[in-house]
């Protein structure tokens, strides 16, 4: 029995994940991985290039391996308990929520406004709650929709929370009919909000087509003869919870921001976009903290708010300040059994370190903390230090830093000092949120550089984390199941190529800022396996290099008549190798529920991305340096997800499906994305036809042996990874690769047996 001294259960327990076993199978690869190398040396005497580029292949696999080992050694995640919440704290503390959009066609207004929906609808008092829409592509339909949308919440919270809905996005609720109601109040409350729903859309649906309703209200009127990238800022309060006391009937305020765009001003993108919801958010509500998603990325827990702030006030009561709490980030529309594993395995041990990096979607922020503050400028009541104080709190350098807004400028001082909002009305911050949205508000300021989302990479994300992690702050993760957030990922070949692209641009973008792990070892205070940890993420492009090379190395062999791989038993190694890391990643995944065949997808996608996607951002980052071009952001194209034919009814809620019946199919296009693989697929197929009839060069030009069935054996691994682009040369249209891809690439193909192989 608890007696009364004793203190109250916690609100979040840390869990250990460490497992020894695991830690032995990564030391042995990375044993492997070194004798393989040593053999290298030992051996480099006997033969011609091959070997040395296989080597300088081989260490940068081991150093990526080794920076792994170190990521996972010590896994960790919270597990929170929300239930003790309401006994534990009286007053909830205020979340401002934040959601970008940038393009009404690639991001369909109905994404944005279930993503909306959700947040209005999570279980946390709504007077505490605000919700702010930012949108980049300055449409009226987007504006409309939201509109219309905060009417359809006045009855769609009350339903969620008075039956304890899981889902609060209604296009995923309402895929699944509720078991065995009919004639109940739920069954007709059911059926009531399905229609009113149906009516949302449908209305959402025909906006889209026509435009009459622009000039039919009044309120439009600052839409018109705007263009994306050309308008003044547009600040409307879309709804407001006046005199909300909180109660399950209520609406949280909706507001509706576009800042301010001219043709050739760097806009900065979704960094830029977020810095303007940070001040006008700050400006209006002032919270705490602030919850982040893309317009995609809707609530599919209703519990999100409460287990983010069983982190963040169990925290406040030791010393260990966390200024973030990051869920993974999940998707209804692909299986995409990677990103899970790799969020999971490695996320953990991130995790585990300082904290897991900020994944742009799914996170709760601390708005002191992105306002420049470190940990040391905290007491331990964690109010701010005396001299924290002074450094911060001065009113010229809050103005220098802030910007020229008096009010911004107060409302920062209240932020830090954490004294509550005192506005009267949302309305009343009206025009000081126009001057806050000017292109130039942020000139000569330090929005983007030490405040707020940082600026000059496409991974603003990853960006802003660093610079978080090396003021010392911790962060947490909480990997909820049901998961606490899903989105959807680019369907297809191309777009997939276009985003790991721009993740793989903007990671590099990083590791070449004044952010990069590689310096400031002794002046930031981002700990030694964090710093790694960044290392690893930061050079995914890099990685396109020796694994491209990797990949015509047994090709080149073969025709060539050379040996790739040791000789005798010393081939053990890497047949060890191959089946030690096969063997793993394998049970990485069905140890997680996929299947072989996505874990085979996982594998073959893998390499596909590096040598045909990530490739690029090593031109890109080049450009970049080299001041001839600036990276863009591309915004993905959003999809709905599908109703299910014959949807089991037992399926329970929360349960996702993932609805790609072409999963195993690789959509292609023209771009040059596809033209590395198609090569190497080619090279491969050469090498083994060669093999078969004889063609090879007879004996080997070095002692060393010639090649033999290992390197034939790794020319049909290269084949079966890359087997999408086999099957996409005999398949046609979307699944075919085009012609012009196909005759480059055989082209480049020829010249690489004829001059390479020939001499
Ligand atoms: O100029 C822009 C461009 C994008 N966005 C928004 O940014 C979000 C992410 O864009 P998306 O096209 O979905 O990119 P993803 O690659 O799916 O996003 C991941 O990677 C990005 C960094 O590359 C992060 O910003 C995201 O949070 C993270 O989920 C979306 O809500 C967009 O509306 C803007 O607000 N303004
Ligand atoms: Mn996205």
């Amino acid at each position: 029995m608890a007696d009364s001294s004793s203190p109250p259960p916690p609100l979040c327990d840390r869990i250990s994940h460490k497992s020894y076993l695991l830690r032995a199978v990564d030391l042995t690869i990375l044993g492997l991985l070194f004798s393989l190398l040593l053999y290298r040396i030992l051996h480099v005497n006997q033969s011609d290039t091959v070997w040395v580029v296989a080597f300088l292949c081989e260490s940068c696999f081991s150093f990526v391996w080794l920076l792994i080992t170190c990521i996972k050694w010590s896994p960790a995640d919270y597990k929170t308990y929300p239930d003790r919440l309401d006994e534990r704290v009286h007053d909830l503390p205020s979340v401002d929520m934040f959601v970008t959009t940038a393009d009404p066609v690639r991001e369909p207004p109905i994404i944005v406004v279930n993503t909306v929906l959700s947040l209005l609808a999570v279980n946390y008092p709504a007077n505490k709650l605000a919700c702010y829409v930012s949108d980049d592509g300055c449409s009226p339909l987007t504006y409309f929709s939201l509109k219309e949308a905060s009417k359809f919440a006045k009855i769609w919270v009350p339903f969620c929370k008075k039956y304890n809905v899981n889902v609060r996005a209604p296009f995923m609720y309402f895929l699944n009919p509720p078991a065995a109601t009919e004639g109940s109040e739920f069954g007709k409350d059911w059926e009531m909000m399905k229609r009113e729903y149906e009516k949302l859309s449908q209305k959402l649906e025909e906006a889209t087509g026509s435009s009459h309703w622009l000039d039919a209200e009044d309120d439009f009127e600052e839409f018109s003869n705007t263009k994306p990238n050309d308008h003044s800022t547009i600040v409307k309060v879309v709804w407001e919870n006046k005199e909300g006391v909180g109660d399950e009937k209520e609406v949280p305020h909706v507001v509706y921001i576009s800042r301010e765009k001219r043709p050739n001003y760097l806009h900065q993108y979704k960094a830029g976009a977020m810095n303007f919801l940070v001040r006008v958010s700050g400006l209006m509500t002032n919270a705490p903290y602030m919850l982040n998603v893309d317009c995609d990325m809707y609530a599919n827990e209703a519990d999100v708010v409460r287990q983010a702030m069983c982190i963040f006030l169990q925290q406040s009561m030791n010393s260990n300040h966390c200024a973030f709490v990051q869920y993974p980030q999940y998707f209804y529309d692909s299986n995409v059994g990677e990103l899970t594993v790799l969020q999971l395995y490695l996320g953990r041990g991130i995790a585990g370190i300082q904290g897991p990096l900020y994944g742009g979607s799914g996170c709760f922020h601390t708005r002191r903390v992105m306002y420049g503050l470190s940990l040391d400028d905290l007491e331990d009541d964690g109010s701010l230090s005396s001299i924290a104080t002074r450094k911060y709190l001065a009113e010229e350098s809050l103005a220098r830093e802030f910007g020229k807004s008096k009010e911004m400028v107060k409302s920062v001082v209240d932020a830090l000092q954490r004294k509550s909002y005192l506005h009267n009305t949302l309305k009343d911050s009206l025009e000081a949120a126009q001057e806050v949205g000017h292109c130039h508000y942020e000139y000569q300021t330090s929005w983007g550089n030490t405040i707020g989302w940082l600026y000059d990479s496409t991974t603003e994300d990853v960006n802003t984390s660093i610079g978080i992690h090396s003021r010392g702050w911790t962060s947490s993760y909480i990997l909820p199941d049901p998961p606490a957030f899903l989105g959807c990922m680019p369907q297809g070949g191309p777009g997939t190529m276009v985003q790991q692209r721009r993740w793989a641009t903007g990671l590099l973008e990083v590791l070449f800022n004044k952010q990069s792990p590689l310096i400031g070892m002794f002046r930031r205070k981002i700990r030694f396996r964090q710093r790694l940890a960044y290392l690893y993420v930061f050079s995914w492009g890099l990685r396109s290099i020796p694994e491209l090379f990797y990949c015509l190395l047994p090709a080149y062999c073969v025709l060539h008549n050379s040996a790739l791989f040791p000789k005798g038993v010393y081939l053990g190694i890497i047949v060890t190798l191959v089946g030690m890391h096969c063997l793993y990643t394998l049970w990485e995944f069905m140890s997680l529920g996929f299947s072989v065949q996505s874990w085979y997808v996982s594998q073959s996608f893998g390499r596909i991305k590096t040598t045909c996607s990530w490739l690029f951002s090593i031109f890109d980052i080049i450009l970049k340096l080299l001041g001839i071009s600036k990276t863009v952001f591309i915004v993905t194209k959003k999809t709905m997800p599908e109703t299910k034919s014959g949807s089991g009814s037992e399926k329970s809620q929360g349960e996702v499906d993932c609805p790609n019946k072409d999963s195993g199919k690789f959509e292609f296009d023209g771009s040059l994305y596809f033209l590395p693989g198609t090569f190497i697929v080619l090279v491969n197929l050469a090498a083994l036809a060669g093999c078969s009839v004889g063609l090879q060069r007879l004996s080997p030009r070095h002692g060393g042996g010639g090649s033999g069935l290992a390197e034939a054996c790794g020319c049909v691994l290269v084949v079966i990874l890359f087997l999408p682009f086999l099957k996409g040369m005999f398949e046609k249209g979307k699944y075919g690769i085009p012609l012009s891809t196909l005759s480059k690439a055989a082209f480049l193909a020829v010249l690489f047996v004829v001059f390479y192989v020939g001499n």
